[in-house]
């Protein structure tokens, strides 16, 4: 027999627009947990400078990391997905402490595909200006880290089959199949 296994807890990371709030969105559907977009967590003050087109600092991010990581905590009994750049391992760790069982699901993609899906959503506050930031601070899922790499050049729900196939409840070190 089987031993249970306790309803995923996962951050969809990634730089902006990446596609964590669709996929997001769309792996908590498919998992029947809650979905939470981490843009909605941000303090006003952070979402007036991206809207400037200045990018964020540790500084900035530390108060909205730390919601992110209240909202895991109050989450890990019964999961849930949530979206966040969790740009730096530093930032995951911020998340880890608060959620130590956490898997990220890190959405990775050329800069030429994410660019041309920013194009395609006028209006978002995060100008596609910022995009080289994100790049510039992305540092991706180290060995010891809970979670796994999915590339984003294919449909959502392809995206979420991959997750389900190949992610694993307890922690293992990320896995990928890029080449
Ligand atoms: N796998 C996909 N295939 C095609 N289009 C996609 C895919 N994933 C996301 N998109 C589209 O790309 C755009 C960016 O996606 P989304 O807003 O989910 O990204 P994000 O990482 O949450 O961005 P941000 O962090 O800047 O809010 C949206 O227009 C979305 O519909
Ligand atoms: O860490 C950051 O710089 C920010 O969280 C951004 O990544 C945005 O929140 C998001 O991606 C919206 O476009």
């Amino acid at each position: 027999m089987s031993i249970p296994q306790p309803a995923p807890l996962v951050v969809v990371m990634g730089v902006s627009g990446s596609g964590k709030s669709t996929v997001g969105a769309a792996l908590a559907q498919r998992l029947g947990v809650p979905f939470e977009d981490g843009d909605d967590l941000h303090p006003p003050a952070n979402i007036e400078k991206m809207s400037h087109g200045i990018p964020l600092d540790d500084h900035d991010r530390h108060p909205w990391l730390e919601a992110i990581g209240e909202w895991l905590a109050s989450h890990d009994e019964r999961g849930g997905v949530i979206s966040s750049s969790a740009l730096k391992r530093k930032y995951r760790d911020q998340l880890r402490h608060h959620a130590h069982r956490v898997q990220f699901l890190h959405l990775h993609g050329s800069r030429e595909v994410i660019a041309a899906r920013q194009a395609t959503r006028p209006g978002h506050f995060m100008p596609p200006s910022l995009l080289t930031s994100q790049f510039a601070t992305l540092e991706p899922l180290a060995p010891d880290e809970h979670g796994l790499v999915v590339d984003v050049a294919q449909p959502v729900d392809v995206i979420v089959q991959e997750y389900v196939d190949r992610a694993v409840t307890s922690p293992q070190p990320p896995t990928t199949e890029e080449s």
